[in-house]
């Protein structure tokens, strides 16, 4: 496919007018998964899941915001950094009863508490509001997944 793509790009170092970039200024949603393992065992749950077991989760985040003069919403290594720093490093390799806060283990309470973790370095970056958490989605096997957006967690706009 061709597409008309701005001749002058001055951002990039070379000869380009910013009034000539067409996506400038669109909001879009960017994403990233990563997968994790971990330990863990449910409270309160009559079944095989009340004793100890493990699950490969993917873990989806999804940003939303306004392109800027590259073409970038927010760049996906900056995701994948504050991802990696505020929940997949916390949990990788570990017994999620311990490590997360007191909480039982289920991916709708994990992902809510995800959720505010990613929202809070949004915040603490300053990328916030120009940048914001549109939903995360928390998979404990291939075929279930636990999701929360920004409007079920009060932050749409
Ligand atoms: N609503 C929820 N139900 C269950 C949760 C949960 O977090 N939220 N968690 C579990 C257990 O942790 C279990 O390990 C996962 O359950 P399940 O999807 O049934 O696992 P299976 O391996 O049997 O999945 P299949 O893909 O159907 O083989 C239980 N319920
Ligand atoms: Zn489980």
């Amino acid at each position: 496919m061709e597409y008309d793509f701005p001749r002058k790009v001055q951002i990039l170092g070379e000869d380009i007018q910013k009034s000539e970039l067409k996506y400038h200024d669109r909001e879009v949603l960017v994403s990233k998964e990563f997968t994790f393992d971990s330990a863990h065992h449910l409270h309160c749950y009559e079944g095989k899941c009340k004793s100890l077991h493990g699950h490969t989760y993917k873990l989806q985040v999804i940003m939303r915001g306004k392109v800027d003069e590259r073409g970038i919403t927010i760049d996906f290594a900056d995701i994948k950094r504050i991802a990696k720093e505020r929940v997949i490093d916390k949990l990788d390799h570990r017994y999620l009863n311990d490590v997360l806060p007191p909480m039982n283990t289920t991916a709708e309470n994990m992902v809510v508490w995800m959720y505010e973790e990613l929202s809070g370095a949004l915040k603490a970056e300053g990328l916030y509001p120009a940048v914001r958490l549109e939903e995360v989605r928390l998979w404990e096997t291939p075929t279930s997944f636990a999701a929360v957006t920004a409007r079920l967690m009060g932050e749409e706009s």
